[in-house]
C-alpha cells in the first residue's frame, strides 16, 4: 500500500544547466526520457508498481489512477509532465517473468520549450518548499555513484566483449527462414524475429555515459533509462497531450554504411532503395495499418501521412508515417495513455499481422524472452498526458558488468536471412557505440 503522495512543482532557472536536459543525466540510476534538450529526468523512488501477465497496463493504470486522485498537488509551472509523473517500462509479452513497472521519483527536472521546472513528490510528512527540492536534487546530483566507480582513464583498458545471446546467428538465419516459409503459407503477412546479444564490459557500465552519448547522437530518438533499461528509440507508440494523440510509425530500415561507394547524394539513394522498394513499402503499409485500426474506436478524428517519409539517423535510415488522432470522451473520458496502449501493443511494427499468429510464431521461432525489449516505455502524468516509446536500440544492463542488448526486424514474403542478420548490426550500433564497442 502506498501512502498518499504530495507533491511541489516549481520553475527552475535554465542558467544552472545551459546544456539542457542531457547535462542532469550523471547517475547510473537516473530516470530518463528526453529528445534533443527537452524531457524528464528523475531521481530516487518515492512508489513502485510491478505487473506481470495480460492485464498488466490496465492494472498499472489503475494503480496510477488512484494514486494521483488521492495526492496532494501543488503546481505553480502547469504543463505536460509537470505535478507527479511515473516512468515505466512493460514487458512485450503477457506471458514474460519480466516484471512491467511505473516508477515515481523522488525528483524529477523537466524542460520542455524551453521552460524548466523542478517537481519534489514524497510519501513523508513534513512540509516541501521551493529551497527543499532545490537541496534535494543538488544532494542527488553530488552524491554521483557512476563517478566514483568509473575513472575515464581506465574506460577501455579491458576491452569489452560481445557473445551471441539464446540463438547463434545461424540459428537465427535458420528462425528467418522458418517464418518466411511460414509467411508463403498464407498464415500470415509480417512477422517480427529479434535476438540478442550479451556484451561484457570488465571496467563496469557507465549508464550515465551511455544515456549522455545516445542522447547526444540520437537527436532524433527518444532517450529512455528505467531501472537498466537504457536506449535510443526512434520509434513513437503513443504520445498523448490533453485530447491529442500521436504515433510515429516505423517499418522499412537501411543501413547507412549500405550507401558508401554509392553515386549521389546518401538521401538520394535513401529515397530510391526505401521508398522505391515495393517489399519495404508492403512492410509500412502493414504497420501503419495495424496502428490506424486499433487507434480508431478511440478517436474522432484522425490524419496520417499519404506517403511515408525518410528518418535518417546516424546509423540507418527508416521509413517512416507520422499519425495524428484527436481521442475521443469514452463514458465521458479521453482514454488514458495507459488504456491506449493496452490496445495498441503489439504493433504490426514489433510483432507481425494478424497479431496471434505473428506472437505464437514469435515464441516458437526466437527462443528469447524478449523483456523490456520492444515493450512500451515512457511516462506519464496525472493529466493523462505522457509519451511512450517502444523500447528499441536498447538493452538491459543485467549486472555491473553485463549488458544484453536486443534488435529484430520484420520480416516478409521476400525477405533474405542474410540481409536480415545485417540489418540487427546496423540496429545494434546505437548501443555498441554509446558502450564503446566498435563493430
Ligand atoms: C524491431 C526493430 O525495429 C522495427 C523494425 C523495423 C524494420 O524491420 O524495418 C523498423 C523499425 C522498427 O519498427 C528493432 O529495432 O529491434
Amino acid at each position: 500500500m502506498t501512502r498518499t503522495l504530495r507533491t511541489l512543482t516549481v520553475p527552475l532557472d535554465g542558467e544552472s544547466a545551459p546544456e539542457g536536459l542531457p547535462s542532469y543525466l550523471v547517475r547510473d540510476d537516473v530516470l530518463c526520457w528526453t529528445r534533443r534538450e527537452a524531457g524528464l529526468v528523475g531521481f530516487g523512488e518515492a512508489a513502485r508498481f510491478t505487473a506481470t501477465g495480460p492485464e498488466r497496463f490496465l492494472e498499472a493504470d489503475i494503480w496510477w489512477r488512484h494514486l494521483v486522485i488521492e495526492a496532494d498537488i501543488t503546481d505553480h509551472v502547469e504543463c505536460p509532465g509537470t505535478g507527479p509523473v511515473a516512468f515505466g517500462s512493460f514487458a512485450f509479452s503477457k506471458a514474460s517473468d519480466h516484471e512491467s513497472r511505473l516508477i515515481v521519483p523522488e525528483i524529477v527536472v523537466g524542460v520542455r520549450d524551453g521552460r524548466a521546472w523542478l517537481t519534489q513528490i514524497t510519501a513523508d510528512d513534513g512540509e516541501l518548499t521551493e529551497a527543499g527540492a532545490v537541496a534535494a536534487l543538488k544532494g542527488w546530483l553530488e552524491s554521483d555513484p557512476a563517478a566514483a566507480v568509473v575513472h575515464p582513464e581506465v574506460f577501455h583498458s579491458t576491452p569489452a566483449t560481445l557473445k551471441t545471446g539464446s540463438l547463434s546467428e545461424e540459428d537465427w538465419m535458420d528462425a528467418v527462414t522458418a517464418g518466411v516459409a511460414e509467411i508463403r503459407t498464407g498464415k500470415l503477412e509480417k512477422l517480427v524475429l529479434a535476438r540478442d546479444i550479451v556484451a561484457t564490459v570488465p571496467e563496469g557500465v557507465n549508464a550515465a555515459e551511455v544515456l549522455r552519448q545516445l542522447a547526444g547522437r540520437y537527436r532524433e530518438c527518444w532517450t529512455y533509462g528505467v531501472d537498466g533499461l537504457v536506449g535510443a528509440t526512434p520509434e513513437m507508440l503513443i504520445q498523448v497531450e490533453g485530447r491529442t494523440a500521436q504515433a510515429r510509425v516505423l517499418a522499412g530500415t537501411l543501413d547507412r554504411r549500405d550507401a558508401v561507394g554509392e553515386a549521389g547524394l546518401p538521401l538520394d539513394y535513401a529515397e530510391r532503395v526505401l521508398a522505391g522498394s515495393e517489399k519495404q513499402r508492403h512492410e509500412h503499409e502493414i504497420a501503419i495499418q495495424s496502428l490506424t485500426t486499433q487507434l480508431a474506436p478511440f478517436s474522432e478524428a484522425m490524419n496520417a501521412h499519404d506517403e511515408p517519409f525518410i528518418l535518417e539517423l546516424p546509423n540507418v535510415w527508416h521509413l517512416a508515417s507520422d499519425v495524428k488522432a484527436e481521442l475521443a470522451e469514452v463514458e465521458g473520458h479521453v482514454p488514458t495513455c495507459l488504456a491506449l496502449i493496452n490496445a495498441l501493443h503489439p504493433t504490426a511494427a514489433v510483432c507481425g499481422t494478424p497479431t496471434q499468429v505473428a506472437g505464437a510464431l514469435i515464441r516458437q521461432l526466437e527462443h528469447l524472452d524478449r523483456g523490456p525489449y520492444a515493450g512500451p516505455v515512457g511516462w506519464l502524468d496525472a493529466a493523462g498526458n505522457g509519451e511512450w516509446g517502444i523500447a528499441l536500440r536498447g538493452a538491459v544492463i543485467e549486472s555491473p558488468t553485463t549488458v544484453r542488448l536486443y534488435a529484430g526486424c520484420g520480416i516478409v514474403e521476400g525477405s533474405q536471412p542474410e540481409a536480415e542478420l545485417a540489418e540487427t548490426w546496423a540496429k545494434f550500433r546505437p548501443m555498441l557505440e554509446s558502450l564503446g564497442i566498435s563493430n
